[in-house]
């Protein structure tokens, strides 16, 4: 430490670190240490309780404050005379534009989604800062560093494809607790509580005069004469009991598979719903929704038990009510957060009382939790070794110390007796459409994919852009902006709804589109190419976009020198915030995303799990969350994501 403090380009460094969570308040006590002294941190995020166990420059009193002005003001205590400018807002905020960026020598990422690391990769490339990118997942984590011209920009790899499930799977035949707690949060809850307007496959079927008279009544919808109670166990038999009994009558489903068992609420819970401890009103009566809770209401203390089939019904009749009694005018806006513990006891309950049906075994409220969001519980001391990787990389890059830069990779389990796998940084992959401006083919139906689904998914969802500009030659066929005049919005609206070849200057076969967005100062151009049919499998969002996401062709060098904690080793592993991803362990040639790379020195009996191939659960972002896939002829083919 005492030569870092010395270092005049420490000293005179301004460095921004976007992000105060688990990575970032170790980084910003580690910079302020290494004798960094201008600190900018932006973060959008208040603090919560569930954040103190590892966020340690956070107390129980600064729940709910600014994760940025607390981190600066606790650092501040231990180093009161350094500058740390705190930013209490979202790093896609306007004000944090090209120029912004510009005033700092590096910036440092400790995010948590994909896509502010992405708007982050292009403001650094636009302003020409090096960016140093983190991010752990459990006991793995990983440090890379990007500079513009020089080494591969965060964009210049694929993403992995979140992962997928059939519908049929999700809806008609589970077979891991995980597909039950996909039907329950993404089907069940967001039928009863979201948006009523969103499509969704939950299994509405129905012949009998009392779930679903013939006037065609959502049998979801609470009756006017029905209180909480009767309602709940309604929707209760008809999605564990009538429901089940018409997936039973298609014997051909189950000719090779285990028969579900119909569940009714009478025979699970005869007598009317009562409360152990009595307490339901207090908690109904609470002004603090977060608090409003269904084990407190039925005195189940321990959130790692894992509650009978009855204690399940009890929970998820009396967690519908408590939406009802204490929630109800948020129902039809809601979406399930992990951090909302009405909404994970009855997805809980949910999962559970379906997981009986169909003999699946059942799950505690703590692990039913984790699964439903998609949580990998955080280890501490990975974030601590990160943000220390995190400092190593940016001090090189104070120094222009290029040559030593390195990608570094933390396993779980030793490799060589290594737990930290340095590797050297890729050149920029030369079709990479952020970095390198190569320009991309899209294929879509001209004639039928309106100009709607392509902003939708190829320039928002698959290009990450936030304000975009779409044009063809000089004619602009859609803009975002606070300052458009009104006949304009009007024109770009009425855009939205044609297909492509309709549109004022018609988009066809040969046609190369234009697609910007000037506050990351991105331009990408798509050449179009028509074709008429597409995979509705394969290709459910009917347009296919490619020439970005191959990787680089070449290679580095393939003996360059090894480095490493005490041995030599020189691979690639997984990049951050892959889901389901193989971890090759070193041999003598490992096949990362298509490259190859040769790893002098390395002799295949030197480990005992050489070359073995490790399943890994990467689930770190947010945003990149369980998806169900059409995939079954009982229902219409396409892919969604859910939250
Ligand atoms: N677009 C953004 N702008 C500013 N800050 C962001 C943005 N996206 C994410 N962040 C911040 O990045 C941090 C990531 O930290 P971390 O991964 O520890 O997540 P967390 O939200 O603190 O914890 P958890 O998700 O486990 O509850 C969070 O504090 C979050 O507010
Ligand atoms: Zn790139």
């Amino acid at each position: 430490m005492a030569s870092l403090h010395h270092s005049s380009a420490v000293k005179a460094a301004k460095v921004l670190m976007v992000g105060a969570g688990g990575i970032g308040c170790e980084l910003l006590k580690t910079l302020a240490l290494s004798g960094f002294q201008d600190i900018h941190i932006i973060d959008m995020d208040t603090i919560e309780v569930s954040n103190l166990n590892r966020q340690f420059l956070f107390r129980q009193s600064h729940v709910g404050q600014s994760k940025a002005m607390v981190a600066r003001d606790a650092v501040l205590r231990f180093r009161p005379n350094i500058s740390i400018t705190p930013y209490h807002a979202n790093v896609k905020d306007s004000d944090f534009n090209v120029e912004f960026f510009k005033q700092f020598n590096v910036v440092l990422n400790g995010l948590d989604n994909l896509e502010a690391r992405r708007h982050v990769n292009r403001l650094c490339l636009a302003a020409e800062v090096p960016l140093v990118e983190s991010g752990t997942t459990g006991f793995l984590g990983q440090v890379t560093v990007h500079a513009k011209g020089k080494t591969e920009c965060y964009e210049c790899q694929p993403k992995p494809a979140p992962k997928t499930y059939p519908v049929c799977t999700i809806t008609s035949t589970p077979s891991k607790f995980v597909h039950c707690i996909v039907w329950a949060k993404d089907l069940l809850f967001a039928k009863l509580f979201g948006d009523k307007n969103q499509e969704n496959d939950l299994n509405v079927r129905s012949s009998d005069a009392s779930n679903s008279p013939e006037n065609g009544e959502d049998v979801f919808e609470r009756r006017d004469n029905e209180n909480i109670e009767q309602y709940g166990r309604r929707i209760y038999d008809h999605v564990f009991g009538y429901n089940i009994e018409v997936a039973l009558s298609n014997q051909e489903t189950w000719k090779n598979r285990n028969r579900p068992k119909p569940i009714y609420s009478r025979d699970v819970l005869p007598g009317k719903l009562n409360h152990q401890n009595g307490n339901v009103d207090k908690s109904c009566a609470t002004d603090d929704l977060s608090s409003v809770s269904t084990m407190a209401s039925l005195g189940l203390k321990n959130p790692q038990d894992v509650w009978s089939l009855a204690e399940n019904t009890r929970v998820f009749l009396e967690s519908l009510k408590l939406f009802f009694a204490s929630r109800e005018k948020e129902i039809g806006n809601l979406s399930f957060d992990k951090d909302d513990q009405l909404a994970v006891e009855f997805v809980t309950a949910a999962a559970n009382i379906r997981a009986a049906s169909f003999g699946i075994p059942l799950h505690s409220l703590f692990e039913a939790k984790g699964i439903a969001g998609n949580i990998v519980h955080a280890v501490a001391t990975t974030n601590a070794v990160v943000a220390g990787l995190i400092v190593i990389e940016a001090i090189k890059v104070l120094k222009k110390d290029i040559d030593n830069y390195r990608m570094t990779y933390c396993l779980e389990h030793p490799s060589k007796k290594m737990l930290l796998m340095p590797v050297e940084p890729f050149e920029p992959n030369k079709s990479c459409c952020v970095c390198s401006k190569s320009p991309l083919s899209l294929e879509i139906n001209t004639h039928h994919s309106k100009l709607r689904d392509f902003v939708e998914k190829i320039v928002k969802a698959e290009l990450g852009m936030n304000s975009p500009i779409i044009m063809h030659g000089v004619t602009l066929l859609y803009e975002v902006g606070d300052d458009l005049e009104e006949d304009m919005i009007a024109n770009y609206t009425a855009n939205l709804e044609k297909v492509l070849s309709e549109l004022p200057s018609s988009v066809i076969g040969g046609t190369m589109l234009t697609v910007e967005d000037l506050q990351q100062e991105l331009t990408c151009n798509i050449y179009i190419k028509h074709r008429e049919e597409f995979d509705e499998e394969k290709e459910p969002d009917g347009m296919v976009l490619s020439g970005w996401t191959q990787a680089p062709l070449e290679k580095k060098d393939d003996n360059k020198k090894l480095v490493g904690n005490g041995g030599s080793t020189s691979t690639a592993l997984p990049t951050e915030g892959q889901k389901e991803v193989e971890l090759v362990e070193i041999s003598e040639e490992t096949e990362i995303s298509g490259k190859k790379r040769k790893q002098p020195g390395i002799s295949g009996d030197e480990t005992n799990n050489h070359n073995e191939i490790q399943k890994l659960d990467v689930v770190d972002d947010g945003e990149d969350d369980l998806v169900i896939l059409d995939q079954c002829d009982i229902d219409k083919k396409k892919k969604k994501r859910l939250q």
